[in-house]
């Protein structure tokens, strides 16, 4: 029925202030404002509709997306919304577009790696949009490999130029978002030549298109890459393809705050560690630990909400059937995702601080915490992601059949996050930087130099005291056992920044408590579910396994009446959530009952095609059942 809070039930049963804890989500009452007045009027505008886009063609869904993109400028300039604002406004719109790699990585890139003098020049053409850019890096033969990068940008000292040159096929450029059909610009990575001596790989920005019409500019091969994984989804993004034919560019763009090159031609490094040229990949990845609580959260929202819905066996006496979020194996499924979500919000937040203040050590070229940063970023990135787009998949299990279906908005959820594992670093080689990183620390031990930060917790460990390891010996060989271990040391950090965010202050009645218990359920499942690992090595005896399980079982049950009520402080809109099955009103069957009328496919009653390849069958049937 229209009107009615089918929910309603549940939401009574919630034991703590769901208003405080939506602050806790959000991070401060003034962003659950910024949040609650800009998702809004995403959500009013009718401009923003996005329930079709799993039904369009690939040209239609993309032409939707560049007007989607221009509209969205558009409001944002008449109603001079602030960055804040406006890059929530992105947020809410939620589409993978082709401004997600201009303000994301373009603009970071050149603020990261351009003098001052080249952010003075090219910043304010990006921030008004008169040039849009993106992030070239990976090649068609390239991707994790940076040092492998074969594109080359040659020092020419008669003319101050470099020629940017693709010299093999392998070399194309491919996968970058926005460069298919958009860009003007991108920032390209190529190896820089210098008098035939080669320096590794540099930053260069050059334009790609004419900005009168739009065709690529001599030397330019462009184009887009074709159809992704999924309908709708991360198709809305133009991944491009791109070849340099000896492109000339002025000497000034090479981005030059790491490393220089002279008009003499002579190859100057900075003071600075070579590794910032990395730098724009580091930013990025702390974004998308954030981003991982996002992606989690919607889709644990909306398997919560439809398993309070969702009745399934145990009447008894006529009476309705038991509400399948109540089976004990649906709890164990779903609050640890729950406590997940949670779990990378806070980490999330502290990456968001370390980065920070690495930025401001490094501006005082106090460059110490760097390989702690990368290896923080590569790591909580690796296991975040690998972790979201496992639980949106298992939410949408946790749906049973209907989860299935696009209406439920977890397929495209899937197909649009499940890159996230490979793109910034796949998941696997980002965990290798990790454990050479806690390798390293290791064999540092030894020689008496104390681990601080996140890998304070090894100098206590005492048989690493006595380690003398070689970082290479054996490594490769190793290298999957290794993994689980920087798996493992990453989890410890979501662990301890989930507790200290605790032994904070955290107003608003029962919402500390509801904390405690999710965070209780974050380490205990992952404890049961790692039981063999920590028996194996006596770190628990079985009997300290045993009530443990039995610890995780009493906080289901705490969290269990609570549940609507902990994904409602997400604070998350039906627009947003884009998902029949995560309706705010749980009026889930009457809805799903009229979408499936609004699929093209029931435009007609007699399907397109029926006369020329299902008649015919069901006549020669007939046919052949007369003989
Ligand atoms: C959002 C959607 C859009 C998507 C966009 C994209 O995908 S864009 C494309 C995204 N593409 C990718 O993400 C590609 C992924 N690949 C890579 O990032 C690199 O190729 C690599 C890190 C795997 C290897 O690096 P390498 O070949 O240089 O070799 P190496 O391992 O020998 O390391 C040497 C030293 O450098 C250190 N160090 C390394 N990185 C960093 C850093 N960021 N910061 C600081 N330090 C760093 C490392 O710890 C080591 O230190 P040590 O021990 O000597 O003290
Ligand atoms: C949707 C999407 C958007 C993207 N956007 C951009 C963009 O805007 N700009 C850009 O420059 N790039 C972009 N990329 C490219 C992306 O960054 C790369 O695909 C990514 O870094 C992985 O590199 P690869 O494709 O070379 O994988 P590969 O390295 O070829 O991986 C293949 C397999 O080999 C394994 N492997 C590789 N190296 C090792 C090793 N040393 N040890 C053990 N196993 C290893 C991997 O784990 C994986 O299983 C995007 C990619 C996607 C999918």
């Amino acid at each position: 029925m229209e009107g009615v809070d089918h929910l309603a039930d549940e939401r009574k049963k919630a034991e703590f202030n769901v208003e405080a804890m939506k602050i806790v989500w959000a991070g401060s009452q003034h962003n659950l404002e910024v949040s609650n007045r800009i998702s809004k009027l995403v959500a009013d505008d009718p401009a923003f509709r996005k329930d079709d886009r799993t039904m369009l063609p690939r040209k239609e869904l993309f032409k939707n997306t560049l007007r989607k993109a221009a509209y969205a400028w558009k409001r944002i300039n008449e109603l001079r919304l602030s960055e804040e604002e406006a890059s929530k406004l992105r947020f809410y719109v939620d589409e993978t577009a082709y401004t997600d790699l201009h303000w994301g990585m373009f603009i970071p890139a050149i603020k990261g790696q351009g003098t001052d003098e080249q952010q003075r020049k090219w910043l304010p053409l990006a921030y008004k949009m008169q040039i849009i850019g993106c992030y070239a890096q990976t090649e068609l033969g390239h991707g994790s490999n940076v040092q492998g990068l074969e594109t080359t940008a040659t020092f020419d000292p008669h003319t101050d130029e470099f020629v940017i040159h693709s010299p093999t096929l392998t070399s194309s450029k491919w996968w970058p978002g926005g460069l298919g059909k958009v860009s003007t610009h991108a920032v390209t990575y190529a190896r820089l030549i210098i008098d035939g001596k080669d320096h590794g790989v540099h930053g260069f920005i050059v334009q790609l298109r004419s900005l009168e019409d739009h065709r690529p500019l001599p030397g330019i091969t462009v184009g887009d890459i074709g159809m992704k994984f999924g309908n709708g989804a991360y198709n809305t993004m133009d991944n491009g393809v791109l070849r340099f034919d000896h492109v000339r560019i002025p000497r000034n763009q090479m981005l030059m705050k790491v490393s220089q090159v002279t008009r003499e031609g002579k190859y100057k490094q900075s003071d600075v560690p070579r590794q910032l040229v990395y730098g724009t990949m580091v930013y990025v990845r702390q974004r998308i630990v954030a981003d991982a609580s996002c992606y989690l959260s919607r889709a644990v929202c909306i398997a919560t909400r439809y398993s309070a819905v969702r009745r399934q066996f145990g009447s008894q006496n006529g009476g309705p059937e038991t509400q399948v979020i109540d089976y004990k194996t649906q709890q164990s499924r779903l609050f640890p995702l729950l406590a997940s979500a949670y779990a990378f919000r806070f980490v999330g937040e502290w990456l968001e601080w370390l980065y920070t203040d690495v930025m401001q050590r490094l501006q005082a070229n106090d460059f110490s915490t760097l390989p702690e940063a990368h290896a923080c970023t590569a790591g909580l990135k690796s296991l975040t992601t690998s972790v979201t787009a496992d639980g949106i998949e298992e939410c949408r299990k946790l749906c049973g059949g209907h989860g299935y279906l696009c209406t439920s908005g977890l397929p495209e959820l899937f197909a649009v996050y499940v890159p996230a594992c490979t793109y910034e670093g796949d998941n696997i080689v980002l965990l290798l930087q990790v454990a050479r990183f806690l390798m390293k620390t290791v064999s540092q031990i030894g020689t008496g130099k104390q681990p601080v930060g996140t890998i304070a917790y090894m100098g206590r460990i005492e048989h690493l005291m006595q380690c003398r390891c070689n970082v290479q010996r054996g490594f490769a060989e190793l290298s999957a056992d290794l993994v689980e271990a920087a798996v493992a040391h990453c989890q410890l950090i979501v662990v301890s920044k989930f507790i200290e965010k605790l032994q904070q202050d955290i107003p608003g009645e029962g919402v500390k408590q509801q904390l405690e218990a999710l965070c209780g359920i974050y380490y205990l499942s992952l404890l049961h579910k790692h039981q063999g690992d920590f028996l194996a090595t006596s770190y628990l005896t079985p009997k300290q396994s045993a009530l443990a399980n039995d610890q995780l079982r009493a906080l289901y049950s705490k969290v269990r009446p609570n549940a609507i009520a902990l994904v409602d402080a997400f604070n998350y809109s039906d627009h947003f959530l884009s998902s029949i099955l995560g309706r705010y009103d749980g009026n889930v069957y009457p809805k799903l009952y009229e979408a499936a009328w609004k699929d093209p496919l029931n435009e007609s009653v007699v399907p397109d095609g029926y006369h020329e390849y299902v008649r015919p069958l069901l006549k020669q049937q007939l046919h052949t059942a007369r003989l």
